[in-house]
């Protein structure tokens, strides 16, 4: 599906999607305890692949809809009946691997050709550490992989700089096993609010974890369980940057965003980067509720190590900006759904944005783009798709983004939810 976005002015009161990240953790989670209750869980393509594994793995889930009934398999996952396909979503694979390696036996896991090509092989070594069977098919450190269990306790050392999902991945089987493990980090950990987020979860189902000198560790012998066997997902901060963007970029008056609760999302970072860029944005914590008015922004630099997501977005905030946006620290962000970092400077220079890619930083020269409609590549990657349909919103003329359907891999009602709020969009 193409969808073209013409010029055109937002208002109005939207909603965001639940966090797709606490929505993945709390769907695991709920597989290792005897089961609980998702509240405001996001239903997408990417958290139905973790909702078919727990199945995969003996547990069920009942009302794909709002609220979601989950029954677990009670930190004893069984050996799946067949192979698991996590498509596109890298947190599932990274956090199942782990899973995986509990089970009294073999599973293999696969993905679409995005997720076959991402980067696993630290967390296979991790497995390996533990005493587990980690195999890459190909023997390139990719899906598709063979694990085999039963791993029981232990340490391992792994690098921090790739991706943050194999701490998530370890701390949450780290718990169901006999004794627990003891994450020693090589390098400075990327994504760290990620971490925080999943002990955020592991937390509110009676899991403790523990920030060491090194790294991070979680005792042995610990059982899943939510209280009152509820639990509720926040809302999405990595979505809410679109609106939040559109908004500052093209609102006809001003445009409310709800459900924007304060969390662990290192992702809220938006709402400051806005501020410092010069938007008039006001976010109300109590009620969850940010308000943004169309404004002139002024390039800044801004760090991603903890943001990798943001990327996509702060590359368009800084083509409409005036003076120069420097985004550094983002090599992390070349090994996502694709590598955002090229794609976005090849995708912004067809819209007409002057951009300049390095290694590990992506610098946008706002005083020499005009952005001007065009047709576009959106990657099969919905972080590219959302942010350049953003940036059609605001460039003269039509934009047209190609295969545009992958938003449902985090925001299924993207589209719709432009519309709304009166963006002119043809599908
Ligand atoms: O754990 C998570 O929920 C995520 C961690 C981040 O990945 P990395 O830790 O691989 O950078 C982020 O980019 C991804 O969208 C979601
Ligand atoms: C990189 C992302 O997710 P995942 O790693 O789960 O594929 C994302 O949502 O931007």
């Amino acid at each position: 599906m193409d969808v073209a976005i013409s010029r055109s002015a937002v208002t109005g009161r939207v909603r965001v999607p639940p966090s797709k990240s606490y929505t993945h953790r709390a769907i695991l989670a709920a597989g290792y305890a005897d089961g609980a209750t998702i509240h405001n869980p996001l239903v997408s393509a990417d958290t139905r692949a973790t909702m078919r594994a727990v199945e995969a793995y003996g547990g069920s889930v009942d009302d794909r809809d709002a609220p979601l009934s989950i029954t677990g398999f009670d930190g004893r996952p069984n050996v799946p009946d067949n192979v698991i396909d996590c498509t596109n979503s890298g947190t599932t694979m990274r956090l199942i691997t782990a899973t995986a390696a509990l089970a009294d036996g073999l599973t293999v896991l696969t993905g679409d050709d995005s997720l076959r090509s991402r980067p696993q092989g630290p967390l296979l070594d991790a497995i390996e550490q533990l005493g587990g069977r980690a195999e890459s098919t190909r023997e390139n450190g990719q899906a598709p992989l063979v694990l085999g269990g039963p791993i029981e306790s232990g340490s391992v050392s792994i690098p921090g700089d790739v991706s943050s999902q194999y701490v998530t991945a370890l701390l949450m089987a780290g718990g169901v096993t006999t004794d627990g493990i003891t994450i020693e980090l090589e390098t400075e950990l990327k994504s760290a609010p990620y971490v925080d987020i999943t002990r955020e979860v592991l937390d509110a189902f009676d899991v403790e974890t523990e920030r060491t000198e090194s790294g991070f560790a979680v005792e042995g012998g610990q059982d899943y369980r939510p209280e009152s066997g509820e639990y509720t997902v926040p809302g999405d901060f990595s979505s809410a940057s679109y609106l939040l963007t559109a908004g500052a970029l093209a609102a006809d008056s001003t445009l409310v965003v709800e459900g924007v609760y304060p969390s662990a999302q290192g992702d809220i970072a938006i709402v400051d980067i806005l501020e410092r860029m010069g938007a008039d944005i006001d976010w109300d914590r109590d009620a969850g509720v940010i308000t943004v008015e169309r404004s002139t922004l002024t390039g800044i630099e801004v760090d991603v190590g903890d943001t990798p997501d943001l990327l996509p977005t702060i590359a368009v905030l800084g083509a409409a900006a005036d003076g120069e946006t420097h985004i550094v620290n983002c090599e992390h962000v070349r090994y996502k759904e694709t590598d955002r970092v090229a794609a976005m400077a090849n995708e912004l220079d067809k819209l007409g944005g002057a951009v300049t890619e390095a290694h590990d930083t992506l610098t946008i020269h706002g005083e020499e783009s005009t952005l001007q409609g065009a047709r576009v590549a959106g990657y099969d990657d919905h972080r590219i798709i959302m942010a350049l349909s953003i940036a059609g919103l605001s460039a003269k003329g039509t934009t047209t983004v190609e295969n545009a359907e992958h938003v449902d891999v985090s925001f299924p009602n993207f589209f719709a939810t432009l519309d709304e709020i009166g963006a002119d969009i043809s599908r």
